[in-house]
């Protein structure tokens, strides 16, 4: 498998306090990868460092490699918003805009200069159906999607990601806050996405880690303490501490 994300070293601190200690993992193509770990680990902050979303942060200091294809995330020459269109996000609560389903997928591919109705109209229906949404609000795209249930809000937040043709999802903790149907569908959603998109998703559920990850990263304390195929993970770990975690000695 190709490895699509390196990390080598990665440290990185908010004003004087260490979050992240010396990261190293890859992140292959084409698969799910979990992210793992008691609260306050740091994997919400790692998983945004792949997309940036850490410049918005005032105090914010990277040090060591961060790789994406080959080029330098934290390169002097790179377009943030060109690598978060590629790396795209979707977040624990759903945050669909205060506007039309249509809208809402179209918003990103606008910004990015695409003007055509039918161009349009077709990048929605495809990103809707991506997501499997498609069949629930085909008959009310110039509906609020503020009108729609949780579960369906972060599948249209996962089709709104999509509509830009990203080839990374990030996704940080996406059913937390949805029941155990909708958690389902996202579940199988994401499994489906793996045939085309990379997948990295911060999960409090071992048991989610379990179900849909390739690999999974176990943080604790900043530092990434073991990471492997997920079956072997959680069935034969290398480390005590994963071993302690896994079966609920601690977090
Ligand atoms: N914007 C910030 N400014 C200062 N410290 C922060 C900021 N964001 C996170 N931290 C700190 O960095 C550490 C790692 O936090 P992070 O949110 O990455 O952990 P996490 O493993 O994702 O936790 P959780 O599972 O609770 O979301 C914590 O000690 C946290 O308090």
């Amino acid at each position: 498998m190709e490895e699509i994300i390196t990390a080598k070293d990665l440290c990185l601190w908010y004003s004087s306090t260490q979050a992240l200690k010396n990261v190293s993992i890859p992140i292959y193509e084409n698969s799910i990868t979990a992210f793992i770990g008691p609260s306050g680990c740091g994997k919400s902050t790692f998983l945004k460092t792949l997309n940036r979303m850490n410049d918005l942060v005032p105090g914010v200091k990277i040090t060591g490699e961060l790789r994406y294809g080959g080029k330098n995330i934290y390169g002097p020459d790179v377009d943030v918003n060109g690598l978060r269109r590629e790396i795209g996000m979707v977040f624990q609560k759903p945050n669909p805009f205060p506007m039309s389903i249509y809208d809402n997928i179209a918003y990103g591919p606008r910004t990015h200069g695409v003007k055509s109705r039918a161009k349009l109209d077709d990048i929605v229906e495809r990103s809707l159906r991506g997501a499997a949404i498609w069949d629930e609000v085909k008959d009310r795209l110039k509906k609020n999607a503020l009108g729609l249930s949780g579960g369906q809000q972060q599948r249209l937040c996962i089709a709104r990601a999509l509509a830009v043709e990203p080839k990374v999802l990030l996704m940080d903790e996406p059913t937390s806050a949805l029941d155990p149907i909708s958690t389902g569908k996202i579940e199988e959603l994401t499994m489906q996405l793996r045939e085309k998109y990379t997948i990295v998703m911060v999960t409090h559920n071992m048991q989610q880690a379990v179900r849909v990850s390739d690999y999974t990263a176990f943080f604790l304390l900043g530092e990434l303490v073991e990471f492997g195929g997920t079956e072997k993970l959680f069935s034969r770990p290398e480390q005590k501490k994963t071993e302690e975690y896994i079966t609920g000695r601690f977090g």
